[in-house]
């Protein structure tokens, strides 16, 4: 497999390089291993959320099966547990939580807006349970700008904060690991350019509340490598790199190179979803989330593992784009499945 060439560091800011050096010196691959890129498949989530028609239970479930069971993903990130009057699609999630195929290993995590969300998963996956232990880890979610948090949850950032905080600390002290999302870290649909050092602060919260990782989302896909890198910069001031994951959508064609700054600067979580589906309900004009296809094969391609078969994903993704009714999103995906085509074709000429 092929690996950043030392030569190039010199070109890199410090950190980068670094990080890169690193990966060039340590071989082997495997979890355990620094060059490992663990993937948070998020479309049953934010993949599926902004569907305009009800997806059935079982095509969630069914992604989700073939995501673990054929991909061999490690993180799905499988439903909400928000008000099914703001995001009508997730109003099966505790259906989904209840019958979802569970492999040991892999953790589901939920997205929770507040305590009637908590209380509502809580329910579920306690002890006496319908969903007893099929999932220990939830997701909350703030903003880098008031605007896009008064639009996503009704509540400015010091509101969600403060909310989050109470959410965090009953979830923690229930054995539920939390993980922290920031949306619109680059560029806000609302307020514009967002400063990083607003980003960071609100990160070391999340930190502080025992957020054991913060995804940084770039919620319109406008962000850049470099701005991107500056987020991270102000973030890592708080905790190390891989405490945080990239979480970019492809609204403006640089998802996979935000996510390639952000791996070569040190981050180890990336989120995607396959056929590149999804995009937030309040993020107008938003596209999808970077699709896994494209990320797998560039991660793969620099040197990187990420445990995913590459090939399984192109099927799910054309498989799911199927059901939904809608153009394969992932250039890599559709490259793949062709090729494969023309391989196959190939092979049953050479027998005849
Ligand atoms: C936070 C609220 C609830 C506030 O919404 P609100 O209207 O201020 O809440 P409320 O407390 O006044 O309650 C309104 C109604 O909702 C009910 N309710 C209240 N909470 C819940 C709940 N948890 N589950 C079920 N029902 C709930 C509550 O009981 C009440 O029902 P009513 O009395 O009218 O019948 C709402 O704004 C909300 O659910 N927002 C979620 C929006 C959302 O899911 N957005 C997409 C996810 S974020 C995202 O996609 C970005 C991300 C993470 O991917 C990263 C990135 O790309 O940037």
């Amino acid at each position: 497999m092929a690996r950043p060439r030392a030569d190039a560091y010199s070109l890199l800011p410090c950190a980068t390089s670094r990080a890169l050096a690193s990966i060039a010196l340590s071989p082997g691959l495997g979890k355990d291993s620094p060059h490992h890129v663990r993937i948070v498949e998020v479309s049953p989530r934010d993949g599926l959320q902004n569907e305009k028609q009800v997806v059935p239970l079982t095509t969630k479930l069914e992604l989700i099966r073939r995501l673990v069971e054929e991909a061999g993903v490690e993180t799905v990130e499988a439903g909400s547990f928000v008000s099914p009057k703001w995001v009508p699609q997730m109003a099966d999630s505790a259906a989904v939580l209840e019958q979802m195929t569970v492999k040991q290993g892999v953790s589901y995590p939920f997205l929770v807006p507040n305590d009637r969300g908590l209380v509502n998963f809580l329910d579920m996956v306690g002890p006496k349970g319908r969903a007893a232990g099929r999932s220990d880890e939830i997701a909350i979610f703030t903003a880098a700008t008031d605007a896009f948090t008064k639009a996503n949850t009704n509540c400015t950032i010091h509101e969600s904060l403060e909310r989050l905080s109470k959410v965090t600390s009953k979830a923690l002290g229930h054995g539920i690991r939390v993980r922290g999302y920031i949306s619109v870290v680059a560029d806000c649909p609302y307020s514009g350019k967002v400063n990083p050092a607003d980003v960071g602060k609100i990160a070391k919260t999340l930190l502080e509340m025992g957020c054991y990782e913060i995804s940084l989302g770039d919620t319109t896909g406008a962000g850049t490598p470099g701005q991107m890198l500056n987020v991270l910069n102000e973030c890592t001031r708080h905790a190390p790199s891989v405490r945080f994951a990239a979480h970019c959508h492809d609204t403006f064609g640089s998802a996979v190179a935000n996510v390639l700054a952000m791996v070569n600067a040190g981050v180890r979580v990336v989120d995607a979803a396959v056929g590149g589906l999804g995009g937030c309900p309040y993020s107008p004009g938003a596209s999808g989330n970077v699709d896994v296809e494209s990320v797998v094969y560039a991660l793969h391609e620099s040197g990187y593992d990420t445990g995913l078969d590459l090939d399984a994903l192109a099927q799910i993704g054309a498989w799911i784009s199927q059901q939904l009714d809608r153009p394969n999103g992932s250039s890599a995906g559709r490259a793949i499945l062709a090729r494969a085509k023309v391989k196959s074709q190939s092979a049953k000429q050479s027998k005849l």
